[in-house]
């Protein structure tokens, strides 16, 4: 098929779309931040400040009213120390925002790209569309892209842009997707099969063909991609919320705390000012991970994003994370997916012509790439029929359901029907019209499917009654190098099942070649459904990737589901994340990436925890210190901390400069390597908890020395 795509179009420059894609992916990869983008993202920052926007963050949203308390009380009594602990406080809160705004930032690049590539596209609408209409009658109409309904029919030509998402009806083409994908290398898109979507902002190379609209104004593919990378549609998900929960709680339970401890100091006769119980508060609550817990969500997505995987819901990453089990369907996932007739293996006593002969007319009107190649392969027979050879006749298309397709029609004065499809659905059709099928059928299929071929039965019945006529060899070739990535997945704890409606001796022999777990052989999509459904009633958390409209059911059943980007736009809706390389061992960076997103979240929780932990060393001693009665406290102050004044000033400011310095680990995300969650457990509470408790008697300590020299501290 690829000799459709004239040469200079493939020339590897690429057009300039896809060089900026690249460029944008390039820039974001490897996720390390440029210190410009704090500065950049600064006036984001401030302007997040709003109490509306603050009070989704309870923990910062504390921080900020504490921010202003002591603003009012350093207005009030005005000293050096009221007025560094108030500024300090206001910083934290922006350091917080500013975190969650560079995260965002780096999708507003990526955004406006692709804003551009939607830009003003017009589409050449058809007032009517049937198949076989004759096409110089076809009646266009220019109309903005933006005007397009669901079931519009709109003609694209080599070097048009594809107005909307939708659906090949009729024709085949090599598209340009680099606009969306950042991919350069034309993809063949053609009616029928499960390589039919096609994507509104990308460019037909060669030919022409009929999209049928799928999408309605402003939720194509794009509109959502747009949002997606700005985060406007990004909500909290499950495992995210019930942090926040935790962490709202722990600042209750603080504030409390500190409210009580008033009274008490007072009858110490230490009464406290505003400003001191406020930066005890402070640096109590688990600011650093209130302050970071919303980028790391972002980053979790844009890492999706830079792997060219549009995750639609956060929940899905998450989900991703614990992923136990993936289900593939086969043909266009695990296999190349372009099933092309090889050969025609007629029975005993059938020639080769005869079997060639019927199997095209079987498949005049199959319009899937399988039917075209048994047409094709037929004319090398010199067989030539045209629709005028019907003149009554209906077409069966093919379904899932019946897996099999053909034609009934009056032929040469004789009634005839004729049938193509799955072995054994073939054999029941035979039976039931009364036919008997010769055991040489069985044979033969069985040889086609035991080297991994896909056999279609071909049948005939006429006055003569039901018979078997033979077998099409249709040959499909397992994608290179996947055996090693299910190896991957294995030693990940994925188990890997592969789903097809194909008959077990094919199925065995692709999976055995594929390196896959186990197999489910003649599925219907009732059945691809019913499989995960029993997956997940065993507590298995399961992911399944797909491209045809038959895997829909079930990509919207699986916890993960992955629809190709080569696939129907069925699958593409019922999906939750669509993978734009079309990579069906992408899950493992899928699932890297969710695991990443759960320990790093984990991670900088026990950082911030751990963290605070320490600082109540710095700022309960300087609160009680030359108070009578409470001597022993001092044996706290074990870092020898210049004075009261300077010790609480220091905790406070090192609180605040946590943030920022951590804002680089949150957006790139923790270190991930395979290896069980025990040891990953473990691991992170020696790095991240022993950090967080020494980090800030280092940090503290050293504040202290610099800020002893601020007069009036
Ligand atoms: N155009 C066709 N005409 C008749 N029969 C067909 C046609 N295409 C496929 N079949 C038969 O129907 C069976 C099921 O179709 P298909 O393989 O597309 O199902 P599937 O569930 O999508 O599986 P897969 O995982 O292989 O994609 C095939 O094994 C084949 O025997
Ligand atoms: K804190
Ligand atoms: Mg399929």
């Amino acid at each position: 098929m690829l000799h459709l795509v004239p040469e200079q179009d493939t020339a590897p420059q690429g057009p300039a779309p896809a060089r900026a894609a690249r460029r944008r992916r390039r820039q974001v990869a490897g996720g390390a931040i440029d210190p410009k983008q704090l500065i950049t993202s600064l006036p984001d920052a401030v302007r997040k400040l709003h109490p509306r926007v603050m009070v989704r963050n309870p923990v910062m949203f504390v921080v900020e009213v504490g921010a202003v308390l002591t603003t009012l009380s350093a207005v009030l009594a005005p000293s050096v120390f009221a007025w560094l602990i108030s500024g300090w406080l206001w910083l934290t809160v922006v350091f917080a925002n500013l975190a969650e705004a560079v995260a965002e930032g780096r999708g507003k690049a990526q955004a406006e790209s692709l804003r551009r590539t939607r830009g003003a596209l017009v589409a050449r609408r058809l007032r009517t569309w049937r198949v076989g209409i004759d096409r110089r009658d076809w009646d266009e109409q220019r109309v903005p892209a933006a005007d397009l309904r669901p079931q519009d029919f709109v003609v694209v030509e080599a070097g048009g842009v594809v107005p909307g998402d939708g659906e090949v009806v009729e024709g085949v083409a090599a598209v340009d997707e680099s606009a969306v994908t950042g991919e350069s290398a034309p993809v063949i898109r053609e009616a029928g099969g499960d390589r039919s979507g096609v994507t509104g902002g990308t460019t037909v190379l060669s030919d022409r063909i009929v999209v049928r609209i799928t999408s309605r104004p402003g939720h194509t593919f794009l509109d959502r991609m747009i949002a997606l990378v700005e985060g406007t549609t990004r909500q909290k998900t499950p495992n995210e919320l019930a942090l926040n929960i935790l962490l709202a709680c722990l600042t209750v339970i603080f504030i409390l705390a500190v409210v009580s401890l008033q009274p008490m100091a007072a009858w110490a006769g230490a009464s406290q000012t505003i400003t001191v119980l406020v930066a005890l508060l402070v640096t109590l609550i688990p600011t650093t991970i209130g302050a970071l817990l919303s980028a790391i969500g972002i980053a979790g997505m844009d890492r999706l994003v830079q792997r060219n995987v549009l995750a639609l819901s956060g929940r899905a990453v998450e989900a991703a994370g614990d992923v136990n089990t993936l289900l593939l369907d086969k043909t266009g996932t695990i296999t190349l997916g372009d099933r092309q007739a090889a050969s025609f293996v007629p029975v005993q006593g059938v020639t080769q012509e005869l079997l060639a002969d019927a199997a095209q007319l079987a498949s005049l009107a199959d319009e899937t790439p399988e039917g075209r190649s048994v047409v094709a392969l037929s004319q090398r027979y010199g067989i030539q029929h045209t629709d005028a050879d019907f003149t009554h006749g209906r077409f069966v298309p093919f379904s899932a359901q019946t897996r099999m397709s053909g034609a009934d029609f009056a032929f040469r004065d004789d009634f005839c029907r004729i049938r193509k499809g799955a072995g054994a659905a073939v054999t029941d059709w035979v039976l039931r019209r009364g036919g008997r099928v010769p055991a040489e059928a069985g044979w033969i299929t069985d040889s086609i499917a035991a080297g991994g071929g896909t056999p279609l039965l071909v049948a005939v019945e006429d006055r003569g009654g039901a018979r078997v006529l033979g077998a099409v060899h249709l040959k499909d070739v397992v994608k290179p190098g996947i055996a090693e990535r299910f190896a991957d997945l294995r030693a990940m704890g994925i188990k890997t099942v592969m789903i097809t409606g194909d008959n077990p001796l094919t199925a065995r022999a692709i999976a055995e070649e594929a390196g896959v777990d186990d197999f489910l052989a003649e599925a219907t999509p009732e059945d691809k459904l019913a499989r995960i459904r029993q997956e997940q009633a065993g507590g298995n958390l399961v992911a399944m990737t797909g491209d045809g409209t038959n895997d829909a059911p079930a990509l919207a059943q699986a916890d993960v589901g992955v629809a190709m980007n080569t696939g129907t736009s069925a699958a593409k809706e019922a999906g939750n994340m669509v993978d734009l390389d079309s990579n069906p061992t992408k899950l493992i960076e899928i699932v890297e990436v969710g695991k990443q997103l759960l320990i790093t979240r984990g991670a900088l929780t026990t950082f911030s925890i751990c963290n605070d932990v320490a600082k109540y060393f710095a700022i309960v001693p300087a609160m009680f210190s030359g108070v009578a009665g409470y001597e022993g406290l001092e044996k706290l102050n074990i870092m020898g901390l210049h004075s009261s004044t300077s010790a609480i000033a220091s905790a406070i400011v090192f609180n605040a400069l946590v943030i920022v310095a951590l804002i680089p680990l949150a957006l790139r995300g923790v270190r991930y390597a395979p290896s069980s969650a025990h040891a990953l457990l473990r691991r992170n509470l020696r790095v991240y908890g022993l950090g967080g408790l020494v980090a800030p008697f280092l940090g503290i300590k050293l504040i202290d020395l610099l800020i002893q020299f601020v007069p009036g501290i």
